[in-house]
C-alpha cells in the first residue's frame, strides 16, 4: 500500500508538538528516541526524523512528501515548497538586534555593519529591499553572543520571549518576519499521495479548530433568553433545550477560546447561571 512520507524534526523545539498534533489527529507512531524512521500503526504514513534545517532539501528532492517545519526555515531556503496548513505552534519572529547601549534610528544604521546570523538569505533580501549593504557573518548557533565577543555589530536571529536578547544585552530593532510551524508540501508529491495528504489535512484542520474552541453549556431564565442568545456565536446557532424546571432553558454552544472570558462575563451579567466550559476534542465542519 502507498504511504505518505512525512518529515518531522528529530529533536528540538518542534519535535514534541509535531508528534502531539499527529497523535491528536488519531495517528499512532512509535517514538523511539534513536529511530530515524517509523511507520504509523493506523494511517498509511511513514515518519522520517530529520534536522529542521535539512528538511527543505528533502522536500525539494521528493525524498519526503510533506513535513512539519518552521515557516522561517522555508522562507530562508524553501524555494518551490508550498505551505498547506499553518499549525499555530512554535510561534516566533526573525529579528535584527543590536547592543542595548547603541542608539538606533532606522534600518539604514546597518549600512556597512557586520551582522551575525544563521539566516543569510532572509537578511540579504530584507536589507536589499531597504537599499542597505551589510557584511554577513554566517554562524549556526549561539548567534546572540556575537556582538559581545566582537564578532559582529548586530545579529539576526529568532526571538520569542526576548529573554536570550535580554541576557546578552541586546535589543530588537527590526522584526523581519513572523513564523509558526507549518505543514509543507514537496513539489514532487504524487497524485496518489496527495489523496492521503488531503485526508491528513482534514484531520489536522479538525484538531486545530477544536484547539481554538470551547464547548459552553449554561442555564438561562426564559425571559433573558433572547439577550443571552444574542451574545453567543455557535457553529450554526446555539442549541436551546427546556430544563425540567419550568421557566428555564439550557443553552449549548461553541465559543472561540480567545474571546471566551469576555463572553462569559457578559453572559453572567445577562443572567446566565451554572456555566460549564468543556474542551473539544475534534471539530468537523
Ligand atoms: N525560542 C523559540 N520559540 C518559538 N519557536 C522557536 C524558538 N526557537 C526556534 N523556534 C522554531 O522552532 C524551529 C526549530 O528550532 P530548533 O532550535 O529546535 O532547531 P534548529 O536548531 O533551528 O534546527 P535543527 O533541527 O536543524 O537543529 C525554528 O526553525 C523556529 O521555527
Ligand atoms: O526569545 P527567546 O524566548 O529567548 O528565544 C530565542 C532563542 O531561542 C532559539 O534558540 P534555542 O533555545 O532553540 O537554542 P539553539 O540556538 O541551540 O537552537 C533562538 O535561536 C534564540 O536564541
Ligand atoms: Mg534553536
Amino acid at each position: 500500500m502507498t504511504k505518505i512520507r512525512i518529515a518531522i524534526q528529530k529533536s528540538g523545539r518542534l519535535n514534541e508538538d509535531s508528534l502531539k498534533i499527529l497523535k491528536e489527529a488519531g495517528i499512532s507512531i512509535d517514538n523511539g528516541k534513536d529511530q530515524l524512521k517509523a511507520t504509523a500503526r493506523n494511517f498509511p504514513l511513514e515518519v522520517f526524523y530529520l534536522r529542521n534545517g535539512d528538511i527543505p532539501q528533502y522536500l525539494r528532492d521528493g525524498v519526503v512528501d510533506i513535513a512539519i517545519i518552521g515557516e522561517n526555515v522555508l522562507i530562508e531556503k524553501g524555494e518551490g515548497i508550498t505551505i498547506s496548513e499553518r499549525l499555530n505552534f512554535s510561534k516566533c519572529k526573525v529579528s535584527l538586534a543590536i547592543p542595548k547601549t547603541v542608539a538606533y534610528n532606522s534600518v539604514k544604521d546597518f549600512e556597512g555593519k557586520r551582522i551575525a546570523t544563521s539566516y543569510p538569505n532572509t537578511v540579504k533580501k530584507y536589507l536589499k529591499d531597504k537599499g542597505v549593504n551589510a557584511d554577513l557573518h554566517i554562524i549556526n548557533g549561539s548567534v546572540e553572543i556575537a556582538p559581545n565577543i566582537g564578532l559582529a555589530d548586530g545579529i539576526c536571529d529568532i526571538v520569542s520571549s526576548g529573554s536570550t536578547l535580554f541576557k546578552n544585552n541586546l535589543k530588537e530593532v527590526e522584526v523581519m518576519l513572523k513564523s509558526e510551524a507549518v505543514l509543507a508540501v514537496s513539489p514532487k508529491i504524487s497524485e496518489e499521495r496527495e489523496l492521503l495528504l488531503n485526508k491528513l489535512r482534514f484531520r489536522l484542520q479538525s484538531v486545530l479548530r477544536a484547539r481554538q474552541s470551547k464547548y459552553v453549556l449554561l442555564n438561562a431564565p426564559n425571559p433573558k433568553l433572547d439577550e443571552i442568545l444574542a451574545l453567543l456565536p455557535g457553529m450554526r446557532s446555539p442549541t436551546v433545550l427546556p430544563l425540567a424546571e419550568e421557566g428555564w432553558s439550557s443553552v449549548h454552544t461553541v465559543i472561540d477560546k480567545d474571546t471566551f472570558w469576555e463572553v462569559i462575563d457578559e453572559l453572567k451579567a445577562a443572567g446566565a447561571e451554572g456555566i460549564l466550559v468543556c474542551p473539544i476534542e475534534k471539530m468537523v465542519l
